[in-house]
């Protein structure tokens, strides 16, 4: 059974901007994968909401209420609780870390108190509550409360790469030049392997890249260091960035890549990974 304290770290694959809605939130249609490196989370016995975090990712991480691990407990009517996060993704970085943290907070409340999860399953509490909700590969669209799991995907390897640059969401959004842009085809192809699903991406886009880049260069130092490396099939950025995504055919070409760029960076965060999906052993 998977942990339900687990935050996997979120990974867009492509990320279409196909329209903006009246209140200004965007509409997307998006390919998003989970990577077996994240966040972990516990419960402990509390009078009163308390959140103790850890970690090498630990510095800066909000302890008050504007973490995203209280006010799911919040969205849950429950208050007596104490959670601990270890927090090894980086804050802020287009993989969704405070959303998958919301999420694995819903779930272990849920898990271990029985109280229903929220009608809206965390939408309220971030556009990527949803989908990180699921963890399993999915294709999100509106503004992030469609949530259409995906059938199985070919197996593949991942690097992410962080090159410490925090972007902010709504910033990235802000500076979009085209808001109206086409959607991927309605029908997702049968990819055969890891080739021919990268391929295939390689044919879509990330919208936010462009703008993201503008407000963050060192993105684009990344994306061709990750294209460099052994036996990488498609280098993109994830959500509103800074991190970027390099897909190899297996994780052991993964590993290798990421050790080489750990050497050319050492102060970048760097991790090897699998797919990971909730419903999977
Ligand atoms: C870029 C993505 O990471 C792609 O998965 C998500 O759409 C962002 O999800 P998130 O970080 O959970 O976003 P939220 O915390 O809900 O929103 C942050 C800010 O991003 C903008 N925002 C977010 C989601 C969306 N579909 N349209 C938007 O315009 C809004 O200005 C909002 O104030
Ligand atoms: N549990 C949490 N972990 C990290 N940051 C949190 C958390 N809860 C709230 N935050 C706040 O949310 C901000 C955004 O962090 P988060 O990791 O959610 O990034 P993100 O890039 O917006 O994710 P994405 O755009 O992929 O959804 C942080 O700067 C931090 O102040």
């Amino acid at each position: 059974m998977a942990d339900p304290g687990f935050a996997p770290a979120k990974v867009n694959l492509t990320l279409h901007v196909t329209g903006r809605r009246d209140d200004g939130y965007h509409l997307l249609d998006s390919l998003v994968v989970f990577a077996d490196v994240g966040d972990l989370l516990d419960t402990f016995p509390s009078d009163r909401p308390t959140l103790r975090v850890s970690g090498p990712m630990a510095v800066g991480v909000p302890v008050d209420d504007s973490n995203l691990v209280l006010r799911a407990a919040q969205a849950m009517g429950i208050d007596a609780v104490g959670f601990h996060l270890e927090k090894h993704l980086p804050a802020a970085a287009g993989i969704g870390g405070g959303s998958s943290d919301a999420a694995a907070a819903l779930r272990l409340l849920a898990e271990t108190t029985g109280a229903p999860l929220p009608g809206d399953r965390g939408l309220s509490l971030g556009a990527d509550v949803p989908v990180c909700l699921a963890a399993r590969p999915a294709r999100m669209s509106g503004i992030g409360e469609q949530v259409d799991p995906l059938p199985s995907l070919p197996p593949f390897g991942m690097v992410l790469a962080n090159p410490r640059v925090s972007v902010p969401t709504g910033a990235v959004f802000g500076a979009l030049s085209s808001r109206d842009n086409a959607p991927m085809p309605a029908r997702l192809p049968d990819w055969a392997d890891a080739r021919a699903f990268a391929r295939w991406l390689g044919e879509q886009r990330n919208d936010m890249e462009g703008p993201a880049r503008g407000i963050a260069p060192a993105i684009g130092v990344t994306l061709s260091r990750l294209g460099a490396t052994d036996g990488c099939l498609l280098a993109r950025m994830s959500g509103s960035g800074a991190t970027c995504f390099a897909l190899y055919e297996t994780l052991t070409e993964a590993q290798a890549a990421a050790d080489s760029l750990t050497k050319l960076h050492p102060d970048w965060w760097i991790a090897a990974a699998a797919p990971y999906s909730a419903d999977a052993g």
